[in-house]
């Protein structure tokens, strides 16, 4: 089977910053790849860089068999394959949770109302609302509103998931759920890409670990590494996470 995800040899920088070095990895499908660093080593950048919220300056990334840095890209297809989910949940606050659900959906996939219905409901129960449906944004923690956010893309059937730093908004004791729901989703088989400081999270749930230092990608392997890793800068930065 051929990668989800090939990042190759890509550079960026924000003016005269160089944020993104020779950056290169796989991410093969069912797999999860936790890519943890300090702040400021690129991590978000190389995510926004999957998703195209950012172009690269220099190299190359396919995503789902396409080329996303190429011309003619077909945005609309790469946000069907792609789910992402921020730090912030940015539900509308005017919808219940079912319609921020549906959303995307029905102005994206066109689906009649039963398969909206139904694509809903099934997000929902995967983050373990289903009993929330009804509910406007306000009335729920933020732990919630983020597993809202979840199911947001879920219900767009995406073939790979990426999350960045999605409970650094939260207090540690709405972390735990939210943590869940996405070891679920590896579990079930979901390729998935997560940009975190959660190191506990990182070494029981991923596959591999992407070290990020200096917009370089200073390590690359299991998630093993974490317990035994071959650069100090890894080193100093496990010890400093625990
Ligand atoms: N849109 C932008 N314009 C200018 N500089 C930016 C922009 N986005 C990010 N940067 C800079 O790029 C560098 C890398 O940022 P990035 O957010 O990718 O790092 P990070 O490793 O995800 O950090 P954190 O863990 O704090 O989120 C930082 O110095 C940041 O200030």
């Amino acid at each position: 089977m051929s990668p989800i995800v090939k990042v190759e040899s890509v550079s960026k920088s924000f003016g005269p910053t160089r944020v993104l070095e020779d950056v290169s990895f796989q991410v093969e499908p069912g797999s999860v790849v936790a890519v943890i660093g300090r702040s400021g080593s690129g991590k978000s950048t190389a995510l926004r860089c999957i998703d195209r919220l950012e172009t690269v300056d220099q190299g190359r990334i396919e995503v789902c068999g396409h080329d996303i840095t190429a011309p003619g890209l077909n945005l609309q297809q790469l946000r069907r394959d792609v789910g992402i989910v921020f730090q912030s949940y940015n539900l509308f606050p005017h919808m219940t949770v079912e319609q921020n659900v549906m959303l995307a959906p029905r102005l994206v996939l066109k689906r009649n109302r039963a398969e909206l219905r139904h694509g809903a409901d099934a997000a929902l129960a995967q983050v373990g609302l289903a009993d929330k449906a009804g509910a406007y944004p306000s009335q729920l923690s933020g732990g919630q509103q983020q597993r809202v956010a979840i199911a947001r893309s879920l219900a767009m059937s995406p073939k790979l998931m990426l999350f960045d730093e999605v409970t650094s908004a939260l207090d540690p004791e709405l972390t735990g759920e939210v943590l869940r729901v996405m070891e679920k989703l590896a579990a079930d088989g979901m390729t998935m890409i997560l940009v975190t400081h959660e190191m506990a999270f990182a070494r029981k749930v991923a596959d591999e670990v992407v070290f990020m230092h200096r917009g370089k990608v200073w390590e690359h392997g299991p998630a093993a590494m974490l317990d035994a890793p071959v650069t100090e800068e890894l080193h100093n930065f496990v010890g400093s996470s625990l």
